[in-house]
Parts: structure tokens; sequence; C-alpha cells
């Protein structure tokens, strides 16, 4: 579904050049919740954010369902886009509009009519469970809902892909854990792919079946809820592993004991 072939991505800071991602390639199946975890400046986010092409890689290929996005012209990249709904950290909601008129206005950019508006707002309104905040701005909102609101117009265009920029990283625990119930609900309910950034370990571990840790602009490791017996080897797979519940092996190694 997700694919990135070789992408890289350099930004100039000054006079020096800084490899924010080297050659990555990393292919997300349909209907996975994949995680990217890694160290602050790792280049996880300039990855997340490659895949919608908010930053365009310097060099490689983006895939998305089958569609080379790299290739497309600015209007064929819109269109595309559509299908990609985007969360943030701070959730970068429009604060002088009500949390319908936030769901409405990708709605509108899409050119939809205006009664299917109204039914689509209300729509992903109920399912994020806020269909009675409906005329509030995000300033009445707690954090939690101000992320729903978020969620929900990240839906609005029925996306097949989800990408989550650190979601939860402005969140208390109750909190967080309520918002990662919503995400594995739209990946189970709706068949979203999801890809997620996060600095909490127990975040990807609670959400993600494939977790790729980063560091230095490159994918060092991959693991995989479902491969049984793979003994992680960076610092931070380990570390992965290790934390949460102390003998949390068995929660992504099935039975098997990753220290043999
Ligand atoms: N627009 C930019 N211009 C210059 N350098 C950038 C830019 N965006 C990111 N970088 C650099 O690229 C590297 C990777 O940044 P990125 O934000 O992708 O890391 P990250 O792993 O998401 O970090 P964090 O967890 O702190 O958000 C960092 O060294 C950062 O300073």
């Amino acid at each position: 579904m997700i694919t990135f072939k070789e992408v890289s991505k350099r930004y100039k800071a000054g006079r020096q050049w800084v490899e924010a991602v080297k050659p990555t390639s990393l292919h997300i199946e349909k209907g996975q919740i994949q995680g990217i975890i890694g160290f602050s400046g790792a280049g996880k986010s300039t990855l997340l954010r490659m895949a919608n092409l908010l930053e365009t890689p310097t060099t490689g290929e983006v895939h998305i369902d089958g569609q080379e996005l790299t290739g497309l012209s600015a209007g064929e990249l819109r269109e595309a886009r559509r299908s990609i709904g985007m969360i943030f950290q701070h959730y970068n909601l429009l604060s002088n509009e009500t949390c319908a008129a936030n769901v409405e206005f990708v709605l509108r950019a899409a050119g939809l009519p205006s009664r299917e508006r109204k039914r689509r707002v209300e729509e992903c309104l109920e399912i994020v469970g806020l269909a009675d905040k409906a005329k509030q701005y995000p300033a009445q909102l707690s954090g939690g809902q101000k992320q729903r609101v978020a969620i929900a117009r990240a839906l609005a265009n029925d996306p097949k892909v989800l990408l989550c920029d650190e979601p939860t990283s402005a969140l208390d625990p109750v909190t967080t854990l309520s918002i990662l119930e919503f995400l594995e609900k739209i990946n189970r309910e709706f068949q979203v792919t999801i890809m997620l950034v996060t600095h909490e370990i127990q975040v990807a571990k609670r959400l993600c079946n494939n977790i790729a840790v980063m560091e230095n602009g490159q994918i060092t490791e991959q693991l995989d809820r479902n491969l049984p017996g793979v003994k992680p080897v960076t610092p931070l797979g380990q570390f992965l592993f290790d934390t949460v519940d102390g003998s949390s092996s068995s929660v992504w190694y099935r039975g098997e004991d990753y220290r043999g």
C-alpha cells in the first residue's frame, strides 16, 4: 500500500547539507499499522512527510496503492492526496472555525455538494464520538477531543492511508489510550493503513503490527509482530521488548522467547 523506494532527503542548513533521510526503502502492506520509532532527529517525521510528498524526496520514489506519487503532476497529486489523511501532534485545527467546519473544510476542497458535506461531517464526528461538539470551537475542547476532531477531518475523504505524526505526544496516558483505540477502530473497521511516527515506545507497542527503528536517517531494524523468534539487534529494538511489562517478548513473538 505504501512503498518507499530508496527515498532520501537532504536539506541545506546554512552552508551545510543535512541528510535527514539517507536512501531508505520500506514497504507497508495494506491494512498494517506501521510504527516508526527513533530518537529525536533520526528522520522519522521527514520519512512520514515524504509519504504524501509534504516533503519532496531528494531521490527515490514513493508509491501509494500502486500509484507513483513522485511522478504525478500538481493536479494529480492534489487528487491522490485525498486518499491520504494526516494527523499531527498539535492537531492543526482552524481555531476560528467550529469542529464541524474544520471537518467540512476538506470536503469543500474536494468539491462535495453541500448536503453530502453535512452528512459526511455528521458521520465523521459520530465515528470519533463528538457529534455533540459539532458547533463548538477548538479552544472549548480538551487536547484529546481536539485530536479526535483532527481524526474526523482526516477521515472525511474516506482515505486509504492515515499518516500520524506523534499523535499522542501532547496527551496524558489515559487520553493517549483513547486516541489509540480510535486509531485501532479506524484500521479495523475501515481497513485504513496507518503509518505512525512516535518516540513513545508504549504507543508503538500497543498499536503497531510492525515497527521500524530509525537512527541517523536510516532504518536500522524492522520488527514484525507476527514473526516469531526474531531477536532485536539495535539497543532501541531491544529496549522496545524489554520495557512496558517486563516480560513483553511474548506480546510480539507469540510464545517464543527471543532471548533463546
Ligand atoms: N526543513 C528543514 N531544514 C533543515 N533541516 C531539517 C529540516 N527538517 C528536518 N531537518 C533536519 O533533519 C533531521 C531529521 O529531522 P526529523 O524532524 O525528520 O527527525 P525526527 O526523527 O522526526 O525528530 P523529532 O522526533 O525530534 O521530531 C534533523 O537533523 C533535522 O534538524
